[in-house]
């Protein structure tokens, strides 16, 4: 029926709301043993693009695969995948214990895997208590029990950290790191890079339904390396002298400075000296990944600086700054100019417009 992989493959999805592109061609994998953030600001499309993965929405073009087949071709999806969407509905008036023996029957294992999941998931002294009464966080912990019932090999999460307090997050991440390394296969969205960020292996940032960048985190990390900047007696003689030395990511700046990316403070010393130019001061700065994720989906930074169809930055992907050209993005664009345009209807609203709706589209 399915390949057992538990691999996710998205590829060009799209998902058309009569104006609103919520999702346009949209393409990455998950590989199993790893955890992948699904990152980008409220209205982004990652809702919409985790709804097509699961089924409950209809992709206008491309596909969503899980295990190498639609989610509706999955046989019993609930031991393939498990997922939390966000604002999952329980029942007030329902034990914890019974809305997950409700579940458990749903997709055909023993009540006995109810008791495991409600321990997995630190409610097993609550499991008596009715929904109604429960924190957001606790009710963030009883979607994630559902969504293990089946022991799936692949986990979906939408926002799951929402209501979480920094001790539920921290297990939360744990518990990710862990199940991911049982060589399952993870997929977590978020607004908020922060929050992801020591858990992920691999980032899918996207803007307005467009990717902003998709690949490793190292790599993204590694575009936000520290720079020094010089302050010289001669910056043309210090270019020329530290590009001479083999260092190609030199460049003047325009207060008067060099700026100088992958080489440390003493080789850029002992360049100058040989080159007898003085140098009266050097500052490192230092990387911001969350400058770095804001800059990437924000709508106005975009627009400015908007990169060419499939074009590298100078010196390669991930090597250099956004704002100077530089710029982390490791596939090619897919309709670039259109993907700093604000959507219809304005950014903000665009956010709005997302409230209250639910169910296949
Ligand atoms: N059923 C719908 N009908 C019309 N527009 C929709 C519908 N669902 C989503 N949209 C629009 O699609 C865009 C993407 O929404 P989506 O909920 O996928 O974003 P998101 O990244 O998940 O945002 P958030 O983090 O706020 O949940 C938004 O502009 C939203 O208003």
């Amino acid at each position: 029926m399915h390949d057992g992989s538990g691999r996710i493959a998205v590829h060009d999805l799209t998902k058309q709301f009569g104006p609103v592109a919520a999702v346009q061609n949209l393409s990455f994998t998950v590989e199993p043993g790893t955890v992948t953030g699904f990152l980008g600001p409220n209205g982004a499309g990652k809702t919409t693009t985790l709804r097509m993965l699961l089924g409950l929405v209809t992709p206008t073009a491309g596909t969503a695969t899980i295990n190498g087949r639609p989610h509706d071709q999955l046989g019993n999806p609930g031991r393939v995948v498990g997922a939390v969407l966000e604002n999952e509905g329980f029942h007030p008036k329902r034990t914890a214990r019974n809305h997950l023996r409700v579940y458990a029957a749903a997709i055909g294992v023993p009540d006995q895997r109810v008791e495991e999941v409600l321990n997995l998931v630190g409610l097993g002294t609550a499991g008596d208590r009715k929904a109604g009464g429960f924190s957001l966080g606790m009710r963030q912990r009883l979607a994630l029990a559902t969504a293990l019932l089946g022991d799936p090999q692949v986990l979906v999460l939408d926002e799951p950290a929402n209501g979480l307090d920094p001790e539920g997050i921290a297990w939360l991440r744990t518990f990710l790191r862990s199940y991911a390394s049982q060589g399952r296969t993870v997929l977590v969205s978020s607004h908020l890079l922060s929050e992801v960020e020591q858990t992920i292996d691999q980032v899918v940032i996207i803007s307005a339904g467009m990717t902003r960048y998709y690949g490793p985190l190292e790599q993204l990390r590694a575009s936000q390396r520290s720079r020094v900047l010089v302050q010289s007696a001669d910056a043309n003689g210090l270019v020329t002298a530290l590009q001479g030395a083999g260092l190609t990511q030199v460049e003047p700046t325009q207060d008067g400075r060099v700026a100088v990316s992958g080489a440390t403070v003493q080789q850029i010393g002992d360049i100058s000296a040989k080159a007898s130019i003085a140098v009266y001061g050097m500052e490192e700065e230092k990387a911001d990944l969350e400058k770095l994720f804001f800059q990437l989906t924000s709508p106005q930074y975009g627009a400015t600086t908007p990169p060419a169809y499939g074009q590298q930055p100078p010196g390669g992907f991930g090597g250099g700054y956004p704002g100077q050209g530089g710029y982390p993005q490791q596939q090619p664009y897919q309709g670039a100019q259109q993907q700093y345009q604000t959507p219809p209807g304005g950014y903000q609203q665009a956010g709005q417009q997302q409230q209250g709706w639910g169910g296949p589209q």
